[in-house]
């Protein structure tokens, strides 16, 4: 699209967004350009910012979701019905509606609906190609190498999903979708994109506008500070049109506050004429990143991580103990449904500060501590198969000290290229795009794991509270256990 196409996008974008009936739009700020860069639109400050001040306003009523679109108000059924429970729940006891589905719903419907829409200028500015590895060739996806990324992108539980539920929706409800007069019906295969560019929408753009203050569950109240969808299956998805103009980093200047009727954004300290206004997606690795936003950047790495399926855990134990796979099999099965979950190295990146601003120190000395304790559990469930390979103690806190690095060493062997080679690829000015996105998250992984072995290292020289306390034991311990 060339520039002036853009910029009378923006320019209809902002005529809409100010026509809403209660919005503010500070003369400060300007909608700006930033394709050269790779962001797409964001929005920058015209003079200098003072910290507290409020930039824009949205109206519940701009926002869009299953109470301010009225398709579900046509469709009621719909919504009870059609959408209740997830793909993957046998029993569908639990009636409530998808909120991921039901919103991808009501794109669909209102972006059906044309210039008949109240979100027409919204809509055109939105973007129809992502960058998330969900729309990857096989070619790019192999860059990422080793990456659990790669495993998280669910294409086809996401196909399988829009064609058993948004699909048959709109084909049943034609009259409804396209409107009168409309004569031409999408196909499966357009609807289908159709679902999954408002999937990827929702994941990019919209907000959790759940205005409970939900005590008891804790995850909710996370998503509710950050406002960014944590979590597909949250309660109140809407896109809020201007607040998602905000582009984001890991430091940030604004705020957007959802608790209010209407959602304002605020500046959290001043904003230097001619600086990028930026929102916060959360303390998201750099492979998140890329997954849900279609981006990365280099403030994000300090949030790395790297996850070790505990197969991996228990083939290193395996050979250290030289038993059998059989024996390793009914370890395994000792740890139940947590052999599932893997474990994860991550720093410890703290918190930003109350203005956006990093300001705590990364730590990398914590960068063992789930693995050590994952592998002390693993030897326990290989020495309840037989306790003469683990008999004591001082075996286990042997064993386990020597199968960390070699652990950390078996993921790190898993990506076909080093560090360095990698470290190679990125100084070349002709690694760019999708190209570049998957070096820089492989490197910081293997960064991550690097660090890891030299953590390892340097434990296994100095010894650890661990060792003390499984091998030799600690006097105090001893005295308060006679
Ligand atoms: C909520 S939208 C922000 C508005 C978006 N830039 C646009 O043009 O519509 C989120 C998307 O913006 C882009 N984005 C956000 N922050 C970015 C950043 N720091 N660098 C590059 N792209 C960014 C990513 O494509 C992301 O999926």
């Amino acid at each position: 699209m060339g520039d002036k196409e853009f910029e009378a996008q923006n320019q209809g974008f902002l005529t809409w967004f100010k026509s809403i009936p209660g919005s503010t739009f500070s003369d400060s700020l300007s909608l700006t350009d930033l394709r050269a860069r790779n962001a797409g639109r964001g929005i920058i400050a015209n003079v200098d910012i003072p910290a507290n001040t409020l930039l824009f306003t949205i109206p519940r009523p701009g926002v869009i979701n299953i109470t301010t679109s009225d398709l579900f108000q046509r469709l009621p059924d719909l919504l009870s019905k059609d959408l209740s429970g997830s793909i993957d729940d046998d029993d569908l006891e639990d009636s409530s509606s998808d909120p991921w589905l039901s919103l991808i719903l009501v794109l669909i419907y209102e972006y059906l609906q044309g210039e008949r829409s109240r979100w027409k200028a919204y809509f055109d500015i939105l973007p129809v190609e992502f960058d998330t590895p969900m729309f990857w060739s096989e070619e790019d996806l192999m860059e990422l190498q080793a990456s659990s990324v790669v495993s998280k992108i669910g294409k086809a539980e996401a196909d399988s999903m829009f064609l058993q539920k948004v699909v048959p929706a709109v084909t049943a409800h034609q009259d409804v979708f396209y409107g009168e007069g409309s004569s031409e019906k999408l196909s499966e295969l357009e609807l289908l994109n159709l679902a999954h560019r408002m999937g990827s929408l929702i994941m990019a753009y919209a907000f959790d506008l759940d205005k409970e203050d939900d005590d008891e569950d804790e995850e909710m109240e996370v998503d509710a500070e950050d406002g960014w969808v944590e979590d597909k299956d949250s309660t109140m998805l809407g896109m809020v049109p201007m607040a998602d103009i905000l582009n984001s980093d890991a430091e940030f200047n604004a705020h957007v506050d959802h608790a209010g009727d209407a959602i304002t954004v605020t500046s959290l300290r001043e904003i230097k004429q001619g600086e990028e206004v930026l929102n916060y997606y959360g303390p998201l690795a750099n492979s998140d990143l890329l997954r849900r936003y279609g981006y990365i950047s280099h403030k994000h790495r300090r949030y790395d991580v790297v996850e070790i399926p505990q197969t991996l855990l228990a083939n290193q134990v395996q050979q250290a103990l030289g038993v059998s796979d059989a024996f390793k099999d009914k370890a395994l099965s000792f740890l139940g449904e947590d052999a599932e979950d893997p474990v994860l190295l991550e720093r410890d990146a703290g918190e930003p500060n109350w203005d956006g601003t990093l300001v705590a120190p990364v730590r990398s000395d914590t960068l063992l501590s789930e693995l050590d304790e994952a592998v002390t559990t693993m030897l326990k469930s290989f020495r309840r198969v037989s306790a003469s390979v683990v008999p004591d103690k001082r075996k286990r806190e042997e064993t386990r000290k020597a199968v960390l690095p070699l652990i950390i060493s078996a993921r790190l062997a898993e990506y076909p290229t080093t560090l360095l080679e990698d470290t190679d690829i990125l100084a070349n000015a002709g690694t760019v795009g999708r190209h570049r996105m998957a070096v820089e998250v492989r490197a910081g992984e293997k960064k991550l794991l690097q660090e890891a072995l030299e953590v390892a290292a340097a434990a296994a020289a100095h010894g650890t509270a661990a060792d003390e306390d499984n091998g030799n034991e600690r006097p105090g311990k001893r005295s308060k256990a006679s």
